[in-house]
């Protein structure tokens, strides 16, 4: 089962105007991995993202979900995959239960199977009290966490988090990050996309960093680092991204709030 090929990316390049965001990328990914990732801002990796679930079509290249060519509309293959976007758009004025029933049926799901879902869901995130409540009074930890029930309401086998993480807080972060472990461990596949690096470092079984539109490194954390010779994912980061300038440039803005740069 392990060896079932669940996403492939072939020579897969797109432009937007002069700008090429990304340049040829070949990639193949098998069933059961976690995959962080990562990149600078700007690298290209929500168009990666944005193109496998089909919502670009201007690219080169080919894509291939669960053995399926993306080309030409497919759209069966969407029902297999779960998504949190990182800006996830949430409809305020619907209540948990009637955003949940609205995603979950365009999955196919019935009625009554999304609200018992939803509610045991809710229960194990302390939010059952809310179920009833508009989306518009939650904070935002709480939004994040509709947010990843609504990714996960279909049991998807390919799952997009995009800073799942963002607005959580410590104890319901320990909870996603055990419950992606055991989601890869039970056969689904996981594409991280974060800046946090600790964290990418800690859950994948393999990481992918794009630069520029290109794949520089691909491995698991202990092969890159046998590779490139720093300690921690945050140095190997900063590293083939060719990034040393951290400390002049934090000088650089004090310097300026203080209001060195006044009379210049
Ligand atoms: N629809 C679009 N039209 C024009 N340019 C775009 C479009 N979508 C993305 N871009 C550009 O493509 C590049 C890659 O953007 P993308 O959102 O994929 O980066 P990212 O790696 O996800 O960055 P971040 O870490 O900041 O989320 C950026 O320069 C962005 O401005």
């Amino acid at each position: 089962m392990r060896d079932e090929k669940i996403l492939e990316l072939k020579n897969l390049s797109i432009s937007f105007g002069e700008k090429h965001v990304l340049k040829n990328i070949n990639l193949s990914v098998n069933r059961g991995q976690i995959i962080g990732y990562i990149g600078p801002n700007g690298a290209g990796k929500s168009t990666t993202v944005k193109i496998i679930l089909g919502l670009l079509d201007k690219f080169q290249g080919d894509v291939y979900v669960f053995d399926q060519n993306i080309r030409g509309g497919a759209v069966d293959y969407k029902r297999r995959i779960g998504y949190v976007p990182e800006n996830g758009e949430i409809y305020e004025d619907l209540t948990a239960l009637e955003y949940i029933n609205f995603t979950g049926q365009m999955y196919g799901l019935s009625e009554e199977d999304i609200t018992l879902k939803l509610q045991g869901l809710m229960e194990k995130f302390e939010m059952e009290q809310v179920i009833h409540a508009r989306i518009g009074t939650f904070s935002k930890g709480m939004k994040q966490k509709l947010l990843i029930i609504a990714s996960l309401i279909h049991d998807p086998d390919l799952i997009f988090f995009d800073e799942p993480l963002s607005g959580l807080d410590a104890n319901s972060v320990m909870i996603i990050k055990e419950m992606m472990a055991r989601l890869a461990k039970a056969g689904k596949t996981i594409f991280y996309s974060s800046h946090i690096m600790d964290v990418v470092e800690k859950i994948s079984d393999r990481i992918l960093l794009l630069n520029n539109g290109e794949i520089m490194a691909d491995g698991s954390f202990e092969e890159l680092r046998a590779k490139n010779q720093e300690g921690s994912l945050e140095q190997i980061f900063n590293q083939l991204t060719g990034f040393d300038q951290h400390e002049q440039l934090a000088q650089d803005i004090v310097d300026i709030v203080h209001g060195a740069n006044r009379y210049e």
